[in-house]
């Protein structure tokens, strides 16, 4: 029998205030992340956007103790689910591969190369697929792949693309939040508010990102498994920059159930399994205040699942049924057989045309000039439209 790995999959955290700006810019220097029709803006535009948004981000970071948890966590659960795989009979190592902090995926490859694995299970730590997420993640291994054609050799690999409809996991989820419920004076009159993360619309409706159909889906099969009589919303939080994300808005529905007289409510981040800056900042700072301004006088959240046991028992048997039956290659993932356009910058490529090198050429000068106006002011476009 080969020697069996896990992959986890997540997103990293700035683990210190100087963390912060490089950890901005390798994720804005995701194509994944800020779709532009011209590569060469990339790299300029990440600086430029890490730079000036460093301070707010770190202060962010600041009021959460300095740093993101999420290193620690989800070491935790790593180690959590190779216990766990074990207890089961099935003796896997669980490593950690982060897309834009350390541990590093690329170094997580090295590590199992080196530990001659032969047989990986690749799981993102993201309930529900999406481009920005675990796609970006299966992007940068099958780059990882072809630059080194031993690892096909090596290692026989299966990928999970999402998990959210999983049964353990639900219910890990529909038990977290009846224990809330339950500290609530009178728990029928909580109104649910189940809040994911947004992504840009036109990833759902030009790119055929599946994020927004899986999150309505698993938002209803965790309300079906509670089988409690609360009304729910479901929003998107955490927009960031000019374009239209998901709606509706987190602070909007919040607005919203304060006007209509909501006193009691539960908050439930459906989105991410562990705690971050965006449940313990921008929900229990930020959203909190701004709900109890709207007139939400008991605004409480439910806890992330870092490492509930269900639902890391759960995960163990996601991990053993893939290594007993492996199906979805990296190259399935990525080039889907079904006509979804999953990979922006694939249509770029094909789109470049002259009129585009011309576009190029303005772009330059325009980006440059706002540039230097934003460096000199400390105000300008990318401050008016909300990318800082
Ligand atoms: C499923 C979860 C997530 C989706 C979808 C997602 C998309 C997405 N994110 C940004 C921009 C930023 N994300 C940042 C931090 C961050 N993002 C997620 C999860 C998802 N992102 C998490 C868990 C975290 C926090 C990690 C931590 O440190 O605890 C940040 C940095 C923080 C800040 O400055 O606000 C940015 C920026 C975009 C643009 C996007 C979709 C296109
Ligand atoms: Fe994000
Ligand atoms: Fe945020």
């Amino acid at each position: 029998m080969g020697r069996f790995g896990v992959l986890l999959l997540n997103l990293g955290g700035p683990e210190q205030l100087g963390d912060v700006r490089p950890f901005l810019f390798n994720l804005f220097s995701d194509p994944e992340i800020i779709r532009l029709p011209f590569p060469w803006l990339q790299g300029p535009l990440a600086w430029l956007i890490s730079t000036l948004r460093a301070q707010k981000s770190q202060e962010n970071y600041r009021q959460i103790g300095g740093g993101s948890p999420l290193r620690r966590i989800t070491e935790e659960q790593a180690k959590a689910l190779e216990e766990c795989l074990s207890r089961k009979g099935t003796d896997a190592k669980v490593y950690i591969g982060m897309r834009y902090w350390h541990p590093f995926t690329e170094e997580a490859i090295a590590t199992i190369k080196r530990d001659g694995v032969e047989k990986l299970v690749i799981l993102p730590l993201y309930p529900q697929f999406s481009i920005s997420t675990s796609g970006s993640s299966f992007r940068l291994l099958e780059q990882i792949w072809k630059d080194d054609p031993s690892l096909e050799r090596q290692i026989e690999h299966t990928v999970v693309p999402s998990w959210y409809n999983r049964p353990g996991y639900v219910r890990a989820m529909a038990q977290l939040i009846a224990q809330q419920l339950n500290q609530f004076e009178e728990p029928d009159r909580v109104h649910l508010f189940f809040s994911a993360h947004g992504v840009p619309i036109s990833y759902v409706e030009e790119a055929g990102d599946p994020y927004q159909q899986e999150i309505e889906d698993c938002t209803a099969l965790i309300v079906q498994q509670l089988n409690r009589p609360n009304p729910h919303t479901l929003a998107y939080q955490s927009r960031v920059g000019p374009v239209e994300w998901l709606k509706p808005y987190t602070e909007d529905a919040l607005e919203e159930l304060g006007a209509q007289g909501v006193k009691d409510l539960l908050v439930v981040p459906i989105s991410f399994v562990s705690e971050h800056i965006e449940t313990l900042q921008e929900i229990d700072i930020e959203y909190r205040e701004l709900a109890e301004h709207a007139g939400i006088s008991n605004f409480r959240r439910v806890p992330a699942l870092n490492t509930h046991s269900g639902f890391i028992d759960d995960l163990a048997n996601l991990a053993i049924e893939s290594l007993e039956s492996p199906s979805l290659q990296l190259s399935e993932v990525m080039h889907p057989k079904k006509n979804v356009k999953m990979y922006p910058q694939e249509r770029w490529e094909w789109g470049m045309t002259t009129a585009a090198e011309v576009w190029n050429g303005r772009l330059a000068m325009i980006g440059f000039i706002a540039l230097i106006v934003e460096l000199i002011s400390g105000q300008g476009l990318l401050h008016y439209v909300g990318l800082l």
